[in-house]
């Protein structure tokens, strides 16, 4: 399996042989990598970027070859703007550069740090004045030269429609967005059909459709911004100014919010782990005591609420301690893991709970279970552990077996609280191990 570093240094020298720059940084903006044509670009770095180094000392190095002397007193302020801009930057802008117009775009990659690819580009301007010149792209009557010019200069995408929703005109950032490289390609389609057409040759994903149907809804009424899905898990964030002029054009912005939305993703992914990780054990991969006494609570209020019956069972490894010393820790862990496969195993129904009680205490509520078919359900798991082979090399084949005390709350009084279900429960259990263990006691 290729390393993470060697497939960054793999990436930055196919990079190379496009002509585009690469430089990547960790999350504390020290530089890891570069290739030749980051050299080449900017070739006052050349014998002087070292792996580790402040992307400051980087930007400190590109202002003093390129600020004239009056502006050299701004010049910290510049890299600090330019350090904020780093770590912030989610669209790619251009600058001129000995000569040249330069493209840059910055990606974060999550914890690891961020990557910036910098390319040689036609100059946008020039681009911009030949496509608002009449002669070469009529405008539409409706647009003036002077605002097809205003709306070019911005990065989000802007789309005119005329009453019919067919498109009228499109600034390049909305080309880009979709794919598009002239704006004869546009034509007069409607917004629908530009969308169908970014994803044509792409597999269409959940996302894909889920955008057709809110672009159905949207015909329906307007105002409100939505998203949408492009291709390559972009995103899109349109706001609609419908209708609002006498001739009945509507305007259309379009901004990719694909960081955004990743960065929001991700922070929900992290949410649902450190959830996960506040109600769960983290040796067996049970719920934890914590959130067994939550639904615990819960469970008890809707048995007394709706009379139903709910059951508990306690269960314990017997002599674990004895385990533990003469195997190791370790194996006690493992037996501790296996006895809770075989709990999760056997309690499949979605409205009971297996919990890690603490130590090598396990519990199981069971709503809507009588005491006598918990009780059954106890005894079928305590023959399951009685017959299950544990051990490896080194402690040959080792049986454990499991005590368990039954309780359920018809057979407490009406006032009682739910810890007293856990009590009678407990008693039950220390009944089964007075009684030699290996059993099921009921309270
Ligand atoms: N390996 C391991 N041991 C644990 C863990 N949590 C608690 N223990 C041990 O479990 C043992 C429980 O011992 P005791 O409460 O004396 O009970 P026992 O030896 O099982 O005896 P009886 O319950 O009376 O059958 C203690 O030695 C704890 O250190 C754990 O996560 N892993």
């Amino acid at each position: 399996m290729p390393t993470f570093d060697s497939i960054l240094r793999i990436v930055a020298l196919a990079l190379d042989q496009l002509e585009v720059a690469v430089c990547v940084f960790d999350n504390r903006g020290r530089t890891v990598l570069w290739n030749e044509t980051f050299l080449q670009f900017f070739p006052e770095h050349a014998g002087h970027v070292y792996a580790g180094e402040d992307y400051r000392e980087n930007l400190r190095r590109f202002y003093l070859q390129r600020l004239p002397q009056d502006e050299l007193p701004s010049m910290e302020r510049y890299i600090e703007e330019g350090v904020q801009r780093h770590h912030s930057q989610q669209r790619a802008f251009e600058f001129d550069h000995h000569g040249y117009r330069v493209r840059v775009a910055s990606l974060s990659f999550g914890a690891f740090g961020r990557v910036r690819l910098w390319r040689k580009t036609t100059p946008l301007l020039t681009g911009m004045q030949d496509r608002i010149n009449p002669k070469l792209t009529p405008l539409p009557g409706r647009i003036l030269p002077d605002t097809a010019m205003a709306l070019e200069s911005l990065a989000d995408g802007i789309l005119m429609v005329d009453e019919k929703d067919g498109t009228l005109w499109a600034n390049h950032s909305f080309l880009r967005l979709y794919g598009l490289s002239d704006i004869k390609d546009l034509g007069a389609r409607r917004f629908d059909e530009i969308y169908a057409a970014a994803w044509q040759h792409e597999e269409p994903t959940a996302g894909y459709t889920t955008g057709l149907s809110v672009l159905k809804e949207r015909q329906r009424f307007s105002g409100a911004p939505y998203v949408l899905a492009l291709p390559r898990n972009r995103w899109v964030r349109i706001v609609e100014l419908r209708g609002t002029q006498a001739n009945g054009t509507s305007f259309f912005s379009h901004v990719d919010i694909t960081t955004q939305w990743r960065q929001q993703e991700e922070l929900k992914q992290l949410s649902l782990h450190l959830e996960s990780l506040a109600v769960k054990d983290a040796l067996t991969g049970l719920l934890n005591r914590r959130r067994f006494d939550e639904v615990l609570e819960a469970e008890w209020r809707r048995a007394h609420h709706s009379e139903m019956v709910l059951s508990l069972l306690m269960l314990d490894v017997d002599h674990f301690k004895h385990l533990n010393d003469t195997h190791g820790h370790p194996f006690g862990d493992e037996v501790l893991k296996r006895f809770a496969t075989v709990l999760a195993g056997r309690i499949q129904r979605t409205d009971s709970l297996v919990a890690r009680y603490g130590g090598e205490e396990f519990a199981v509520l069971l709503p809507g279970t009588a005491l006598a078919d918990a009780a059954q359900l106890a005894e079928l798991i305590r023959q399951q552990v009685e017959t299950m082979s544990l051990g490896n090399e080194q402690t040959g084949l080792v049986r454990i077996t499991i005590s368990i005390g039954v309780a359920c709350a018809s057979d407490l009084a009406f006032n009682a609280s739910s810890s007293m279900l856990v009590d009678m429960a407990d008693r039950a259990l220390y009944e089964a191990k007075r009684k030699g263990r290996n059993q099921v006691a009921c309270s």
